[in-house]
């Protein structure tokens, strides 16, 4: 089958996760994830996929932000730098804090699981190792109860 994305695991082993360095096991998920080119390379395809998704976008009021491709690089920046941090890494997130950032959204839990489910398959897409899946998916149910206010 032809891949239709570029592999952005390509860049450099440390941003590959399967050859990230795990410094003898005191590695940061940060680390573990291939750094800022693995993450940001992951978010790429991520936003790209969330922005084509339907159930995403059954929410008229995500769709509004959703359904703009001139939202895609800022969403990009703004999503990377959140899951830089949230991974252990630097600190380098600008943006609003997860309650505000959705509050005037009505996302439901449906809406919720949609995007919990995409996160998951393009870890899963990309190659992402299952424990490194695991503990990232934990961070983002434990951010559940912030961002469903409908
Ligand atoms: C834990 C899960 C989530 C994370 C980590 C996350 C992360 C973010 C971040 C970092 C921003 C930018 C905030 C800013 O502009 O300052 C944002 C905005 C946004 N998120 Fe989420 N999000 C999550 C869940 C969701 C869900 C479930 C949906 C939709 C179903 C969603 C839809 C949106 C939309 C539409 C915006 C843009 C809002 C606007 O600028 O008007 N997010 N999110």
């Amino acid at each position: 089958m032809t891949q239709t994305v570029p592999d952005t695991r390509r860049l450099a082993p440390e941003a590959d996760p399967a050859t990230a360095p795990d410094h003898g096991g005191t590695a940061t998920l940060y680390e573990r994830l291939g750094g800022a080119y693995g993450i940001c390379g992951a978010v790429d395809v991520l936003v790209d996929r969330l922005f084509a998704n339907v159930k995403v976008n059954a929410n008229e009021k995500v769709h509004e932000h959703h359904g703009n491709p001139a939202n895609a690089a800022g969403y990009k920046f703004l999503v990377s730098a959140w899951s830089i941090e949230a991974a252990g890494g630097p600190k380098c997130y600008i943006g609003h804090d997860m309650q505000v950032a959705h509050e005037h959204l009505s996302i439901d839990e449906d809406g919720f699981n949609a995007v919990y489910f995409e996160i998951e398959a393009t870890l899963h897409y990309l190659g992402v190792p299952e424990p490194e899946t695991a503990e990232f998916m934990a961070i983002i149910e434990s951010y559940r109860s912030m961002v469903v206010q409908a």
